[in-house]
């Protein structure tokens, strides 16, 4: 990397949003004080002499500071005030003829959209990769819609793959709406399982030069940055080492026994169902965890520092539950608080397969639980269907594969209920064999299954969020078992109220006796 090319949080400037009478040299001054660690100076309508002068009062600032200041596009102007290098997008000078003009000695990015451009950039001799745009934004006519996190990685992977075809080293930010709210799911997201290699950093515009100040907004951007680039809770790299039965087990036990026992009693906000609201609430209070369901936007604010983990249920979703399942998840990324995604009925319709995909595109998710028809939905498999609520089909091949495979994919655990339940963090893979066929005739009993994930999943949330999910499992798979075993419960009706009671009752010592967890491939 180019001597002081730090990438790790990229301003890009735009005057025209900044409020009137604060000269943008004290917006950029502010900035770097909260952790900007590269100024790109992007001045769309400034006259050649305007745009010299703004330039040169800004690089007093950036030089004070050491770091980088770039120009966009005129590399006359990077001339004209000797910056330490230039930004080009696809329109604008070659990059061989900006290489020619400015010398090895300065920086070049390149903007890039796919991965054929970005090979390009690279082989050409670019310093770094604006890849983009991640989001959709609104400081930019864009001609082709944004690319969600996923498409960023997908042009990510194939740069790495193009450095380290010719052996050099390949540097990149990705741009467009990235905000403190997204940054570390943007982060996460784009980290490659196979070497475990994170993109530089973050490029912003209107999420510093629109803040109230810029270096609070910065400050806030540089810790979702370290926390997402030190974090290895999420998404399990390739080289993570694979959970063991015995271990799992073990951890289990604790978990479970934590909650249980009081230890710590974790607020578990839901935003669900009409249908299953009650049955949620109380088989959170049995399991050991403090229920909140909150669906308003207007209160996700104030809520969110308090909150351990947020359950997010489309069952029966309205436009004004969507605003509030935003506004939820949006702060429970900033607070770094686990998001449980329950799809319910993904397949059904067009408008419920949008909305899943909008809040997985912009939050992601630490868990996503759903029945086969669900899972199957999401994946993109016709192996399964949907009628309704429920699954219908034969079943997956290989079902081990599907959980691992969109747990790979999203970046998070995914858990699929089923006679057999499936789970997986895309390194370990595990089958639950707990349960009784009386939880299928019931209305809720995978609702409760979110519920359940919602409660353990806090626990860990610095540790492996595929062992909190497997508690939540386990614990409502045994009150089921125990449940249908007694004799007050005559059907369906007498269950229902009895698997709360057993949620309630279930024991460390009943858990470690009978859960059947096995390792999978
Ligand atoms: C870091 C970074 N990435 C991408 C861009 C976009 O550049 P470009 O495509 O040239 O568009 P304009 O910025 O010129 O509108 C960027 N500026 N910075
Ligand atoms: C310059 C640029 N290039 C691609 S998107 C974009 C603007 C990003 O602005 P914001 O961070 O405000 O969404």
């Amino acid at each position: 990397m180019k001597q002081n090319l730090d990438l790790t949080l990229y301003l890009v400037t735009d005057s025209q949003m900044a409020p009137a009478g604060k000269p943008l040299a004290q917006i950029v001054d502010e900035a770097i004080q909260g952790g900007v660690t590269i100024v790109q100076l992007r001045e769309k309508t400034a006259e050649t002499g305007d745009f010299v002068r703004t330039a040169l009062e800004v690089k007093k600032v950036t030089s004070k500071a050491g770091i980088p200041l770039l120009i966009n596009d005129r590399v006359d102007v990077a001339q004209a005030v000797d910056a330490d290098g230039v930004h080009i997008g696809q329109d604008d000078l070659p990059i061989e003829e900006a290489r020619r003009i400015l010398g090895d000695n300065k920086i070049i990015g390149v903007s890039v959209q796919t991965a054929e451009e970005a090979e390009e950039a690279i082989v050409k001799g670019a310093d770094y990769l604006g890849i983009g745009t991640c989001y959709d934004t609104a400081t930019k006519y864009v001609k082709v819609g944004p690319q969600g996190p996923q498409g960023v990685r997908s042009v990510w992977e194939h740069a790495l793959k193009t450095g380290q075809r010719i052996n050099r080293p390949v540097h990149a930010v990705t741009i467009g709406g990235v905000n403190s709210y997204n940054a570390v799911h943007v982060l996460i997201c784009t980290r490659t399982l196979a070497d475990n290699v994170s993109l530089d950093g973050l490029a912003v515009v209107s999420a510093i030069m629109t803040a109230e100040s810029p270096k609070t907004a910065a400050k806030l951007l540089r810790s979702q940055i370290s926390f997402a680039l030190e974090s290895s809770w999420v998404a399990k790299q390739d080289n993570s080492k694979p959970l063991g039965v015995s271990r799992a087990c073990q951890a289990i036990a604790t978990v479970f026994d934590n909650v249980k026992s009081g230890k710590t009693t974790p607020l578990v906000q839901h935003i669900t169902n009409q249908v299953v609201i009650n049955d949620c609430a109380n088989a959170c209070l049995a399991l050991g965890g403090s229920p909140i369901m909150a669906s308003d936007p207007v209160e996700q604010h104030d809520l969110a520092s308090a909150v351990s983990s947020l359950v997010i249920n489309i069952g029966t979703v309205s436009d004004h539950q969507i605003a509030g399942m935003h506004a939820a998840m949006r702060e429970a990324r900033l607070h770094n608080t686990p998001i449980v995604i329950d799809p319910v009925g993904v397949g059904t319709t067009p408008f419920r397969k949008q909305v899943v995909k909008e809040l997985l595109r912009d939050y992601g998710a630490h868990v996503i639980k759903g029945n086969a028809g669900e899972i199957a939905a999401l994946f993109g498999s016709s192996e399964m269907q949907m009628r309704g609520v429920d699954a219908v089909g034969g079943g997956f091949k290989d079902p081990a594969k599907v959980v691992r495979e969109l747990s790979r994919r999203e970046r998070c655990v995914v858990v699929m209920t089923g006679k057999v339940d499936y789970l997986s963090d895309g390194v370990s893979t595990f089958a639950v064999h707990n349960g009784h066929s009386l939880q299928g005739h019931i209305t809720g009993s995978g609702c409760m299954v979110g519920t359940a994930l919602g409660t353990f999943i806090h626990q860990v949330a610095n540790g492996d969020l595929l062992v909190g999910a497997l508690t939540g499992v386990v614990a409502i798979n045994l009150a089921a078992e125990a449940a249908a075993l007694r004799s007050d419960v005559k059907g369906p009706g007498t269950f229902r109220a009895a698997f709360i009671d057993e949620m309630y009752n279930l024991t460390v010592d009943t858990l470690l006796k009978n859960m059947r967890v096995e390792r999978v491939k």
